[in-house]
């Protein structure tokens, strides 16, 4: 087997690049050092996964020269920087080590509050630097008693909130997309009204940066909040409009920011850096040895894992997570995807729409289920090129309907898939459902009630219901040298019946050409599992 490239775009602990060093199928490029624009040009190219922390952009450029890459391993959290609908659109798979850091950032922010509230770097540059004793310039308030308001309350903010408790702190956290229990357990006070937070002493920021948390603190925020607050940021440049900040800084209003992160980085020159009451580190959130190490470890095996193809561990854009699929449910993709590629190939021609129906549980799978009928039916003209990262734009791009449907919980099978596809020349409906969790089968051709096993070569003959058609058949794939492994007949009203007929063997054109010769044939095709 050939040897997967992985490249490494920015620094991370030694100990990962040991471990993507050490494997024999692995070719290691570390471009750490490397111009960025050397890198997009040059290096990239080369990739079959990339491991990228926040000073790698993945954007356009990235993905224009990521003609091989099939994944990118965010060493680290927040993935604001990386286009997840462009690498989508490419097929490519965006993992992300999620809470490697968390303990790191946790400490950061507490430092910088404490800092904040005894001004701590001014003090100490202040003996150091001036060589002045003067205790009478520096006093601070305390955390006790004060009242921390915590926006976004997931792993690293809750985190930060336990440990304010323990600095006796009245602790209120704002987050919609909690159960407010995950506060309240911990004895934290839980709110859904944004302005309580803004009556705080002291704001801490911890949500991801999307469109809903940009200036999510901006100027008439700040006007609500209290003389002299303090404010934390460790999350993302721009969660705090950067203007309004420097304002309130100016004014008075708020009485110190302690920030970790900038709107753009690296932020040398940033207006914020020239005043006398804030805490400034340059983005240093992640960085402990601890945290560098962890995350470098998981980041290289979880990117070895994605080169091999063994698996994608923390994909944020594939449309299943894995771990939490329940073991039923996947027979039933894989069942969707073969209906939808053997649909395509009865059905040869382009591709209008594609409709995915289910009942009973698997129904509340559907939006993964029509993800894998769609790559089923585009892999017969687009073979790897489409996955299922990228099968909703690959079929948009191509001016095909996706569409997806509940069905009723009538009696029959508890659980039941069902694909229609519309195709410029013709209709096909194919259902199936699984028995015994892991026996795959095919129920439904169009009117036909059938009972067929979806693999190996089969064959579809339609033809009108007289006697003697089966024999026919027989003797024609006989003839040819074709073995049938299996014969299935479904009727319909019309006085027309629907042979599947599973053969060991390719079908030639003769075959074909033959049984469509029949006298009581109205079609025949064939499709490869
Ligand atoms: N400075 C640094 O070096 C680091 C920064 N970070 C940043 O911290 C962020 C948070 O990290 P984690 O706690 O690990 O992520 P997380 O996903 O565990 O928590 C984020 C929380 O924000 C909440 N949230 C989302 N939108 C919200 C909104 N509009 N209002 C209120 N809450 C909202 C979510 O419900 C979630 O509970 C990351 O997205 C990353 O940008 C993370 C690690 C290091
Ligand atoms: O180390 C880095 O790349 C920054 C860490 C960070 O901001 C994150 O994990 O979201």
């Amino acid at each position: 087997m050939s040897k997967k490239t992985i490249v490494v775009c920015d620094h991370i602990h030694q100990s990962g690049l040991d471990i993507l060093a050490n494997d024999s199928e692995i070719e290691l490029i570390n471009a750490a050092d490397e111009p960025k624009d050397k890198l997009i040009a040059e290096i990239i190219p080369l990739a079959d996964v990339a491991i990228t922390r926040s000073s790698t952009d993945v954007d356009a450029a990235f993905l224009e020269s990521a003609k091989k890459i099939t994944a990118i391993v965010r060493a680290g959290v927040g993935v604001d920087n990386v286009d997840i609908p462009g690498s989508s659109k490419q097929g490519i798979v965006v993992m992300n080590v999620p809470t490697a850091n968390t303990i790191a950032a946790v400490e950061l922010t507490l430092a910088h509050m404490l800092s904040c509230v005894r001004q701590f770097p001014y003090a100490h540059n202040n003996l150091k630097l001036d060589r002045v004793w003067r205790r009478q310039d520096w006093y601070g308030t305390e955390l006790k008693d004060k009242k921390l308001g915590i926006i976004g309350f997931g792993n690293i903010g809750s985190r930060v909130g336990k440990r304010a408790k323990a600095f006796e702190m009245d602790v209120l956290a704002y987050d919609p997309y909690i159960d407010p229990s995950k506060a309240t357990d911990l004895d934290i006070g839980y709110t859904k009204n944004f302005e309580d937070i803004l009556a705080c002493d002291i704001i801490t920021i911890h949500t991801p940066k999307t469109e809903e948390t940009i200036g999510m603190i901006s100027k008439d925020e700040i006007a609500k909040m209290k003389d002299g607050v303090i404010l934390i940021n460790c999350a993302r440049g721009g969660l705090y409009n950067e203007e309004a900040l420097l304002e309130g800084l100016k004014s008075g209003k708020i009485a110190m920011a302690g920030i970790d992160v900038f709107n753009k980085e690296p932020a040398t020159d940033h207006p914020l850096l020239d005043l006398d009451n804030v805490t400034v580190t340059p983005h240093l959130g992640a960085n402990t040895k601890e945290s560098q190490r962890n995350i470098a470890i998981q980041a290289a095996e979880n990117a070895i894992a994605a080169a091999k193809g063994i698996a994608y561990p923390n994909a944020l854009n594939l449309p299943i997570k894995e771990n939490e699929l329940p073991d039923f449910v996947r027979p039933y993709l894989e069942l969707i995807q073969k209906m939808g590629h053997l649909s395509s190939q009865v059905t040869k021609s382009a591709v209008k729409s594609i409709k995915v129906t289910a009942k009973g549980p698997v129904s509340d799978y559907l939006a993964s289920m029509q993800t894998f009928a769609t790559v089923g039916v585009l892999t017969e003209s687009l073979a790897d090129q489409v996955n299922y990262v990228n099968a909703e734009f690959v079929a948009k791009e191509r001016g095909i309907e996706l569409a997806n449907e509940v069905l009723p919980n009538t009696s029959g099978f508890t659980n039941k898939v069902k694909i229609k596809l519309t195709t410029a020349d013709s209709t096909i409906m194919i259902a199936g459902t699984v028995f015994d969790d892991t026996v795959q089968r095919i129920i439904e051709i169009d009117d036909y009630i059938l009972d067929v096993e979806p693999k190996g070569t089969m064959i579809f003959f339609r033809n009108t219901d007289t006697p003697g058609v089966i024999g026919d058949v027989g003797r024609i794939l006989a003839e040819n040298g074709l073995n049938i492994s299996d014969f299935r007949l479904g009727r319909d009203k019309k006085q027309q019946a629907l042979a599947v007929v599973r053969v060991d063997g390719q079908v030639s054109k003769d075959v074909l050409d033959a049984l469509s010769a029949l006298e009581a044939c109205i079609s025949v095709s064939h499709a490869t599992l």
